[in-house]
């Protein structure tokens, strides 16, 4: 698997809204969360959604790390997040360059919330909840745009 291929847009796996995974903690998703691990590394991305390796199912991962797009971003360990929900956003938004790995060359200045609070499942099946600010809540609507199947060019305003 050294080079897991990441689908690009206009494959329909893309467009599709993710089906719930019914065993979080099971080896099928243990094993999905480790490709998409190894995806999001070869690519050099921040986040990454299993659609984009061509898995329908409600996963994602978020991993903050200073970059020369976005040198003050928090570093952090990749959180893998299994049947992510949006409890809550923030009132404000800002608007931000995005990228994607599935829509390589393309940029687009996305507005999005600043602050949400999500609840997950992770790997041991234990369910989670996270408050996301900045950096970190901006890859997760990213990532959870993926789950239902919506492309950053989609929010550019
Ligand atoms: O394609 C993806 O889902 C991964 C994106 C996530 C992302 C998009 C926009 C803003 C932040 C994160 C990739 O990380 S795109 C490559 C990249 C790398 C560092 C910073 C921004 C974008
Ligand atoms: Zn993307």
């Amino acid at each position: 698997h050294e080079h897991i291929g990441i689908a690009l847009r206009g494959e329909k796996v893309l467009s599709l809204r993710a089906e719930a995974a019914e065993d979080p903690s099971g080896p099928l998703i243990r094993q999905l969360a480790k490709d998409m691990l190894i995806a999001m590394k070869t690519h050099g991305g921040v986040g990454i959604a299993a659609p984009q390796i061509r898995v329908s199912k409600r996963v994602l991962i978020i991993h903050s790390k200073p970059n020369e797009r976005y040198p003050d971003a928090p570093e952090m360990e990749p959180v893998i997040m299994v049947n992510p929900e949006i409890i809550s956003y923030s009132e404000c938004f800002d608007s931000m360059w995005e990228g994607c790995l599935s829509v390589p060359g393309l940029r687009g200045l996305v507005p999005r919330q600043t602050g949400v609070s999500v609840r997950y499942h992770d790997l041991t099946g234990k369910e989670q909840e996270a408050c996301l600010q900045g950096f970190p809540a901006r890859i997760f609507q990213h990532e959870f745009d993926h789950l239902e199947g919506i492309l950053f060019p989609l929010r550019v305003a």
